[in-house]
């Protein structure tokens, strides 16, 4: 597994985006990296991602400090994933089956694998109908689900995704916790989701790290940091509406809106 221990990163023109951060992406399932913005959310992933390397501090793949040497970098990427904000960002073709299958034809893997692979990942993203389509005549919501299609059919150990629901409405980013529910339950893959939007995370994470202007405000099972007004506030973020129905109208913590809904 994967975590960082008081790892510092020092921008080039001298910004501190992480100071003395200790993470360990154990603790949860599914962890919400959660932060106010510019509080150094995306630095941190591009840490884990063996992307950018620590100015001080040290991050651990299955507790082997990583050194960033050919080998153990390309031991790190087989393991772990991400999807970006922005789905453009993330494609490159201009077929959808083609596009999901991009990085397993550049691994070289072989053919039947790759269509096996991506018919899976396309029917657990509800894009298979979408398979011969131009990706350029898709919506954002569509291209969002073949960008984690594509990470899906990787199937690395560790997935990351940032802000998953930003710029989606309702129903898709309805899809997307069911796709991050599917991954993680039954997949058991590790997922660890930063985002700015609270109800979603409180709903989609079980674990969460608070950033703060790039330090460790708090870490906490969700019901304990969501709980803690003081906590939020600092940071500079919403209680989640299912926290704010359980402490001003006396109702239970649910877990989830449905919860609500069917008591
Ligand atoms: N290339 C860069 N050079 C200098 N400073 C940078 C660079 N990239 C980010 N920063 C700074 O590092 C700090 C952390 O930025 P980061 O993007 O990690 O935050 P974030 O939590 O992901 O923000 P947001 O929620 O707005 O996406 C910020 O002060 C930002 O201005």
């Amino acid at each position: 597994m994967l975590r960082m221990e008081d790892v510092t990163y020092i921008y080039e023109d001298g910004t501190v985006a992480l100071k003395d951060v200790n993470i360990d992406l154990k603790k949860g399932a599914k962890i919400g990296i959660v932060g106010s913005n510019g509080s150094g959310k995306s630095t941190l992933f591009m840490i884990f991602l063996g992307l950018f390397k620590p100015t001080k501090g040290r991050v651990l793949f299955n507790e082997k400090e990583l050194k960033y040497d050919k080998r153990t970098l390309s031991e790190l990427r087989k393991n772990t994933g991400i999807v970006f904000q922005d789905p453009d960002k993330q494609i490159f073709f201009s077929s959808v089956f083609d596009d999901v299958a991009f990085a397993l034809r550049n691994l070289k893997f072989n053919e039947d694998e790759v269509q096996k692979r991506v018919k899976l990942a396309m029917e657990k993203t509800g894009i298979t109908e979408l398979q011969n389509k131009p990706v350029h005549f898709l919506s954002y919501g569509q291209k969002k689900n073949v960008s984690i299609a594509g990470v899906a059919a990787m199937n690395h150990n560790i997935i990351f995704f940032d802000e998953p629901t930003a710029g989606l409405d309702y129903r898709s980013q309805e899809n997307v916790k069911s796709i991050l529910e599917n991954l993680s339950e039954k997949q058991e893959k590790s997922i660890v989701v930063s985002s700015h939007d609270m109800n979603f995370i409180y709903e989609a994470c079980d674990y969460i790290y608070v950033l703060n202007k790039g330090q460790l405000l708090s870490e906490g099972k969700k019901e304990t940091i969501f709980l803690n007004k003081e906590i939020l506030d600092k940071a500079g973020l919403e209680e989640p509406f299912l926290v704010k129905v359980h402490k001003y109208l006396g109702k239970e913590l649910y877990k989830n809106e449905s919860e609500l809904f069917s008591d």
